[in-house]
C-alpha cells in the first residue's frame, strides 16, 4: 500500500511523521508532496528516514492507494482540478480540510472512496483527536486501514453524519487554540502580578497538566472538580463568581459555535449558508 500526503504544512508533516514512526509503511511507500519547491528542498535537506518527498504530482499521485489532502480549504479547488485527470476509482482520499464536504471531494476528484476527517494539532505529539466519516463505497478492510492511519496520531471517533465533522471542528479541531487562549490569559495575569515570564509559564502549564490528569483519572465531572477546589467563601469561589458575572460560560459556547458555523460556511457557496443557532 502506498500513501501520499498532499501539503507539507502543520498537519501534512504531522501525518508524515506519525505514520512514518508507526512502522506501517516502508520509506518508499510513504510520500509527501508540496507545490512549493522551497518547502520541498528544505524537507529533502532534512532527509527524513520515514518518507520520500516529491515536488511533482504526476510522479507520486498515480501510484498512490491512499491520499491525504492536507491543504487549506481555499486551495482545494485548484488542487482537485490538477489531481482529477490522474485519479482512478480504486484510490481512496482522506480529506482533513475544514468544511469541505465528501460530495465536493467526490465530484472534484471523480472518485467515490472519500473519507472526511477532522484531526487536531496535538496529533504532533501523538495526543490528537480525530473525528471521521467514510463514504459508503469504502469497504470494511479499507476502513480498518484508514483507522490505523488516523490512529497513528492519537484517538479517533467515527461519526455518522458530516454535521458532526463540522461540530467537532468547533470542539476538538479548533479546541487546542481555546486552551492556549485560556493559558495566555492566565500567564498574562501572572506576569501582571509580578512573576517572571518563565515562572508564569511553569505556574500555568503545570496547573493545566495537573487538572487534566486529575480529570482523566476519575469519573468526577468538571463541575464536581470545581467544587473540590472551591472552599465556601474562598478564593476559587471568588474567581468562579467572576466568570459567571461575566458570562464566560456562554462566551465559550458561542466561540465553539462560531467555529462550527464557520466550518459549515467553508463547505458551501455563500448563498446556501444557513447558520446553526
Ligand atoms: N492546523 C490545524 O490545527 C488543523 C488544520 N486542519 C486542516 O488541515 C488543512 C491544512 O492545515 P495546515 O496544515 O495548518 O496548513 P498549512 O498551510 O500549514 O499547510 C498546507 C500546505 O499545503 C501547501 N499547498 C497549498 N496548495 C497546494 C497544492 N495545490 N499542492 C500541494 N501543496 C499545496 C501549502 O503551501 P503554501 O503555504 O505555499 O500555500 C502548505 O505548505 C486545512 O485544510 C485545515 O482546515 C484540520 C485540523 C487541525
Ligand atoms: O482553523 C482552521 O480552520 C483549522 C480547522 C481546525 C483547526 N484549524
Amino acid at each position: 500500500m502506498k500513501v501520499l500526503v498532499i501539503g507539507a504544512g502543520n498537519m501534512g508533516l504531522t501525518y508524515g511523521a506519525s505514520i512514518g514512526q508507526s512502522g506501517y509503511l516502508d520509506k518508499e511507500d510513504l510520500m509527501i508532496y508540496d507545490k512549493s519547491t522551497e518547502v520541498v528542498e528544505k524537507l529533502r535537506e532534512k532527509n527524513n528516514p520515514n518518507y520520500e518527498v516529491y515536488d511533482d504530482l504526476e510522479e507520486c499521485l498515480p501510484i498512490s492507494d491512499i491520499i491525504f489532502i492536507a491543504v487549506k480549504p481555499y486551495h482545494n479547488d485548484a488542487l482537485m482540478e490538477e489531481m482529477k485527470p490522474m485519479m482512478n476509482d480504486q484510490q481512496l482520499a482522506i480529506s482533513i480540510m475544514a468544511g469541505v464536504t465528501i460530495e465536493t471531494i467526490q465530484a472534484g476528484l471523480g472518485i467515490q472512496k472519500v473519507v472526511r476527517a477532522m484531526p487536531n494539532l496535538p496529533a504532533q505529539v501523538g495526543k490528537g483527536m480525530t473525528s471521521y466519516l467514510a463514504a459508503p463505497e469504502i469497504s470494511r478492510i479499507e476502513l480498518w486501514m484508514v483507522e490505523d492511519l488516523l490512529n497513528s496520531t492519537g484517538k479517533s471517533v467515527r461519526v455518522d453524519s458530516e454535521k458532526f465533522i463540522d461540530a467537532s471542528t468547533g470542539i476538538s479541531g479548533s479546541g487546542p487554540a481555546y486552551v492556549f487562549y485560556f493559558m495566555e490569559s492566565m500567564m498574562e495575569a501572572a506576569r501582571n502580578m509580578g512573576f517572571s515570564d518563565n515562572d508564569s509559564k511553569v505556574l500555568v502549564s503545570q496547573t493545566f497538566e495537573g487538572a487534566i490528569e486529575l480529570f482523566n483519572k476519575n469519573k468526577l465531572s468538571p463541575k464536581g472538580w470545581m467544587k473540590r477546589v472551591a472552599s465556601k467563601g474562598g478564593t476559587t469561589q471568588a474567581a468562579l463568581d467572576s466568570f459567571d458575572d461575566n458570562n464566560v460560560h456562554n462566551l465559550i459556547r458561542e466561540a465553539a459555535y462560531a467555529a462550527f458555523n464557520r466550518a459549515i460556511e467553508l463547505g458551501k457557496p455563500e448563498e446556501e449558508v444557513e447558520l446553526e443557532k
